[in-house]
């Protein structure tokens, strides 16, 4: 990836280029544990980005899994013990081997069993990328608030301080996905006002967004160990590392966004399931030229 130089929007859109550049020769392996809805989407979604997408259910396969994959997926929208088991299995390995994990906690905002299992994650790991609706998103800012003692809850009427506080109290980039979608590593927020409607009325579009943005997050982080034995990061290190895996989330959230505009284009109002059919094939047309041409990237310095 070039040098990291600016908060500009060209200096992220020069970081999101070079990795849909090099996806293809990357390959990044992405180990999905994730729900039974959106679960073949996810698998053709990485597979047309360039990278490998891998499915389990089992947890005595993933200390084998851990040290090959380039991220792992959670996404909890189907969760039940075994697998919230499993999930605690694997983002241990994922520490253990220096894995970013991106995790989508589907539903959470329900409370409950999905909010148990969420908490359960965060207290064993942090996660490179939490990644969620505004539901989601506004749930987990306001667990976070109580937590702390603060009277105020998060507002979502306000997404750009949401997501930016949310980055800085988890040590993980936030992206909020929607009409508008936000991605904030706790210093940047980044606005992006791709998309379409016609996204919101297929299942599983914010799901495969975090698969998108586990494939890009891989290639960010290609050849670097989260966690390396021994040494001590740097604050530039650490800094490189929150940069990479920024670019790597703004990537994955323009796949979804700009490949369903492409696909209104192509698909010409045959209904969703055609729509469905042409925004995966969008996906897997999508360059670093489209992306650069089409993006609408915005950087927030609001307060
Ligand atoms: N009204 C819209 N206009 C433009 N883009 C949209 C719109 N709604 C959704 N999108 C795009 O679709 C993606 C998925 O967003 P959405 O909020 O629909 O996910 P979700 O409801 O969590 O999906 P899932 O069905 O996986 O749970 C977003 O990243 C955004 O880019
Ligand atoms: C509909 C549904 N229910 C659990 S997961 C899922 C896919 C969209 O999140």
């Amino acid at each position: 990836m070039p040098p990291y130089t600016a908060d500009t929007a060209d200096n992220v859109l020069e970081h999101v280029t070079s990795l849909y550049d090099s996806v293809r020769t990357v390959r990044p392996l992405v180990l999905h544990l994730t729900n039974i809805v959106v679960v073949n989407d996810q698998a053709n979604i990485t597979l047309a980005l360039g990278g490998s997408p891998i499915m389990s259910l089992a947890a005595e396969e993933q200390e084998l899994l851990s040290p090959m994959v380039s991220a792992l997926l959670l996404n909890i929208g189907t969760i039940h013990r075994a697998q919230r088991e499993t999930m605690l299995i694997a983002a241990k390995q994922a520490g253990r081997h220096g894995k970013p994990i991106i995790l989508d906690p589907v539903g959470v905002a329900l409370g409950g069993y999905r909010a148990e299992v969420v908490q359960d994650i965060l207290d064993n790991s942090i996660p490179a990328v939490i990644t969620g609706n505004a539901a989601e998103i506004g749930y987990l800012a306001r667990l976070d608030a109580s937590a702390k003692g603060v009277d105020s809850i998060a507002d979502l009427k306000d997404p750009v301080r949401v997501v930016r506080d949310l980055a800085k109290q988890t040590g993980s980039v936030i992206v909020l996905h929607g009409e508008i979608d936000y991605v904030s590593d706790g210093e940047t927020v980044v606005q992006l006002s791709n998309g379409h409607v016609d996204l919101s009325k297929v299942t599983g579009t914010g799901c495969s967004t975090g698969s998108a943005i586990a494939t890009f997050v891989g290639v960010a982080l290609d050849g670097i160990d989260l966690n390396p034995r021994g040494l001590e990061k740097s604050a530039a290190d650490e800094r490189n590392i929150r940069r990479r895996i920024f670019a790597g989330s703004v990537a994955g959230v323009l796949a979804t966004s700009l490949a369903g505009e492409l696909a209104v284009e192509a698909s010409a109002n045959h209904g969703t399931a055609s729509f469905k059919a042409a925004w995966i094939g969008s996906i897997g047309r999508l360059t670093g030229e489209i992306i650069k041409s089409r993006a609408k990237v915005v950087i927030r310095y609001d307060q």
